[in-house]
């Protein structure tokens, strides 16, 4: 399988090292990003493509994998389905808008193409998808990461937001996507809140889920990219893994 990639910072550094190594499970050749040295550094690594433009790996790929920003989101992933590809969304947060998220599924609906959603840096979501086949009626999480992760300075804890994902997703679009993959699946605006904590080096998620299957709470405690501390190695690896999932013959885990 042939595969873009659009934005090329921590997340798509860490899958071109795995495509350098034979271990991404497609073939990533197209690369795109504003910045086009970025581009340039990661399709030199794997003999592949930089374009200047969506449209010119769209002949050429089967799926598109968005690692920019949820702005980017709205903005090109429309033509990528319209041309019937699939799409892995790293951005989930941009599907909290939901007038984009019904364009985008009426569009893939049309061509038949695929939106894959990993479940980037939490645990967790397969008990959650599998709870919201009945009733879930609480859903909460709690985000800690290093004030540098969120580009701040506070010598103690600060809590920097509580209230729902929907706003968390706008107040800190490029640090709170989890929250957005945890909302579309337990299909509920979930509670959120974000702190900065000094005393913490990983990124930190708690996710507290209650419905009528039982009760249930996961903790991450991530390692952060190097290139981005915003961004935990285990969304990029989740992302590899769907990839990976897609040649699998057995499918282990919801
Ligand atoms: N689903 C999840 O659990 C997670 C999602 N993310 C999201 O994934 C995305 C990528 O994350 P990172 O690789 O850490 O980001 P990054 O900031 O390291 O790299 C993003 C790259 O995309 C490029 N870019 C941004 N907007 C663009 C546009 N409109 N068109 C073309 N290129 C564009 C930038 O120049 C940069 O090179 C971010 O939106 C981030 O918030 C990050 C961590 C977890
Ligand atoms: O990588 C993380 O820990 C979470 C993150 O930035 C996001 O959800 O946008």
């Amino acid at each position: 399988m042939k595969v873009g990639i659009i934005g090329c910072g921590a997340i798509a550094n860490i899958m071109t090292n795995f495509a350098v190594e034979g271990k991404l499970g497609v073939d990533l050749k197209f690369f795109y990003d504003k910045d086009i040295e970025r581009a340039e550094n990661l399709a030199l690594q794997v003999d592949g493509t930089v374009v200047l433009e969506i449209e010119d790996m769209l002949d050429k790929v089967d799926l598109v994998i968005e690692a920019a920003s949820p702005h980017a989101v709205g903005e090109v992933i429309p033509q990528v389905l319209e041309s019937g590809k699939n799409v892995l969304i790293m951005s989930v947060g941009a599907l909290m808008d939901f007038e984009l998220k019904d364009r985008l599924e009426k569009i893939a609906t049309s061509t038949g193409a695929k939106i894959y959603a990993p479940s980037g840096a939490i645990v967790g979501l397969d008990g959650i998808k599998a709870a919201s086949i009945g009733k879930i009626s609480e859903a909460s999480l709690i985000t800690r990461k290093p004030p540098r992760s969120l580009g701040i300075k506070t010598d103690g804890e600060t809590i920097l937001y509580e209230g729902k994902a929907s706003e968390a997703v706008k107040e800190f679009p490029t640090n709170i996507n989890v929250a957005a993959a945890l909302s579309i699946a337990c299909g509920i605006d979930i509670d959120v809140k974000i702190i900065a904590d000094p005393s913490v080096d990983r990124n930190m998620h708690e996710v507290h889920v209650v419905g009528d299957s039982g009760e249930f709470t996961t903790i991450t405690k991530n390692v952060r990219c190097s290139m981005n501390p915003k961004t935990s190695v285990l969304a990029a690896y989740s992302a590899i893994k769907l990839l990976r999932r897609l040649n699998e013959n057995i499918i282990v885990g919801t």
